[in-house]
C-alpha cells in the first residue's frame, strides 16, 4: 500500500483522485516547510478532509506526561483518522503502550534499525517507520532492515505494520516493497515520477496517430 508524505492539502486532494493512495503521513519538518504559518489543528482538519484513511500526526511534546496530553488532544480532532506519530525512544515506547491499552493507534516514527523496530512493536505500535534514506546516509543497508523486520513480525505475529519513509528515489518504493513493507509513505514529487515512461508516451502517441490517420 501507498500512502503520501506530505501536509499540502491541494496536492494530497488532487494526488488521491488518482485512486492509489491509502493515507497520509506528515511530521514537523514537512509542516514547517508546508505549513508555517498554519495553526496545526486547521491544517490538520484540511488533510483529513482532502484525503481518506489514515492520517499520521507527530507529537513535539517530549516528556512521558506531556505526550500523552498532546496525543490526547491531537486523536481527539478525528479518532476514526488520526493516527499519532511517536517519536521512538523510552518515553516513546511508554506513551505507545499507554495509547495501545487506551485503544488509539499510533505510528513509532524516526526507527533505524531492526531492534529499535522491534521494540516499537513489542509495546504495541500500529504502525513502525523505517526510515529507508536515513539509513543508507549512515552505510548500512536499508532493504535488510526492512526484510529482517517484516520477517520477525510475521514469524511472531506481531500485528505492526512495517512503514517505510524518508523516500527518495522510486527505487526506494520499489525495494522496500519487495522487503516486505507493508505500506510505503511516498513525497509527490516521486509519486508523480512513478508514471512515465518514455516508452509509454512514445506507443500512445503511435496508437493515437495512427487512428488520426486511418485511411490515409
Ligand atoms: O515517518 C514518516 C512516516 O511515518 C515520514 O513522514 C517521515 O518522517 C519522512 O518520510 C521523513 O522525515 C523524510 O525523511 P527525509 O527525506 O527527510 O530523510
Amino acid at each position: 500500500m501507498l500512502f503520501l508524505d506530505s501536509s499540502n492539502p491541494a496536492e494530497i486532494r488532487e494526488l488521491f483522485a488518482w485512486g492509489v493512495l491509502g493515507g497520509v503521513t506528515t511530521n514537523p519538518l514537512i509542516l514547517s516547510r508546508e505549513a508555517k504559518d498554519a495553526i496545526l489543528e486547521e491544517r490538520m482538519r484540511e488533510v483529513i478532509a482532502a484525503s481518506h484513511g489514515p492520517v499520521s500526526v507527530e507529537l513535539i511534546a517530549e516528556t512521558e506526561a506531556e505526550m500523552l496530553e498532546e496525543a490526547r488532544a491531537i486523536h481527539a480532532w478525528d479518532p476514526a483518522r488520526i493516527c499519532v506519530k511517536v517519536p521512538f525512544g523510552e518515553a516513546g515506547l511508554r506513551v505507545t503502550h499507554a495509547l495501545a491499552k487506551a485503544g488509539v493507534r499510533t505510528n513509532v516514527t524516526c526507527v533505524m534499525n531492526f531492534n529499535q523496530a522491534y521494540l516499537a512493536a513489542l509495546a504495541g505500535g500500529t504502525y513502525v517507520s523505517i526510515f529507508s534514506g536515513r539509513i543508507r546516509d549512515m552505510g548500512y543497508d536499508a532493504r535488510e532492515v526492512i526484510e529482517q523486520t517484516r520477517a520477525r513480525f510475521d514469524r511472531e505475529r506481531l500485528t505492526a505494520e512495517v512503514l517505510v519513509g524518508s523516500i527518495r528515489h522510486i527505487a526506494d518504493v520499489n525495494e522496500a516493497l519487495f522487503a516486505g513493507a507493508h505500506v510505503v509513505t511516498v513525497p509527490p514529487p516521486i509519486l508523480r515520477k512513478m508514471l512515465h515512461n518514455p516508452k509509454t508516451d512514445e506507443t500512445i502517441r503511435e496508437f493515437n496517430a495512427a487512428w488520426a490517420n486511418r485511411g490515409k
